[in-house]
């Protein structure tokens, strides 16, 4: 289990101390497909680097698996079991995909269950398995391939930064029903960041954060019809804080 506990972020700008992430409290459950979704600059992706250990909150604390993590490394997170797909997924010169499967599951794979990954996210293995992973690659490719990572790694959970970028309508499909087994056969639990309905829709928990603070969270079935009721996500979230101020 995952916990963020009155979790601060500040950075130092120009204009003196600004307030990035302000005192967020959130638990993702074992076994859980929580998606956090708000508007663009609210504090989504900052949110999940601080999971990652790529930025250190300046107040509160990560807890996972009872274990406090704040101060822990990106690399003792990872050996902890908690993976993570960037939002512009990283090339390796010089290693081919099957490598990069092999390393991720941490076993030698074959070659028919590498291949199964890839199949897994809409690839047709056999033209992508060889292939080196570098700047020949599509953004969409890469995604995906970071993505069959991810899904032989199998990790305790598994944290996604707006896995629909730069994926094309017709994958796009392809990746809700990836993430729809995910859901079904993992035991860990899946953390996403995504302003996309059909992903906010296969979701146990949605969280909304904007400008840095948690404005909504509770069931699909509770957030849903309160981010509908209006043109999109996003107008729901500045809706919401119109409401308050
Ligand atoms: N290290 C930093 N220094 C200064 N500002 C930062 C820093 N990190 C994040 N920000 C700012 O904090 C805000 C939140 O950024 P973040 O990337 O978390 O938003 P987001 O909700 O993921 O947005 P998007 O939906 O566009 O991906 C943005 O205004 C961003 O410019």
């Amino acid at each position: 289990m995952l916990r963020l506990e009155n979790l601060s972020f500040e950075v130092n700008d120009e204009k003196g101390e600004k307030g990035i992430i302000k005192d967020i409290s959130l638990t993702v459950d074992d076994g859980k497909f929580v998606v956090i979704t708000g508007p663009n600059g609210g504090g989504k992706s900052t949110t999940a680097k601080l999971i990652m250990g790529i930025e250190h909150p300046t107040g509160g604390k990560i807890w996972f698996d009872g274990e406090d993590i704040t101060e822990k490394s990106i690399t003792d997170r990872a050996k902890m079991g908690i993976s993570f797909a960037f939002q512009q997924p990283v090339r390796f010169k010089g290693v081919q995909v099957i490598d990069l499967l092999r390393l991720a599951s941490g076993k030698k794979l074959t070659v028919s269950e590498a291949c199964q990954y890839l199949s897994e996210v809409g690839l047709c293995a056999k033209d992508y398995i060889n292939r080196e992973v570098n700047s020949s690659l599509s953004g969409g490719e890469l995604k995906r391939i970071e993505i069959a990572t991810i899904l032989a790694r199998g990790a305790k959970l598994s944290v996604f930064d707006e896995p629909e970028a730069g994926i094309d309508l017709w994958s796009f499909q392809n990746l809700i029903q990836v993430f729809e087994r995910m859901r079904q056969n993992t035991k860990g639990s899946i953390l996403i960041i995504s302003h996309q309905e059909r992903i906010l829709n296969i979701a146990d928990e949605i969280i909304v954060i904007a400008d840095g603070k948690i404005v909504n969270q509770g069931t699909r079935d509770e957030i849903m019809p309160k981010i509908m009721g209006t043109a999109s996500a996003v107008d729901a979230c500045f809706g919401f804080l119109d409401s308050v101020q």
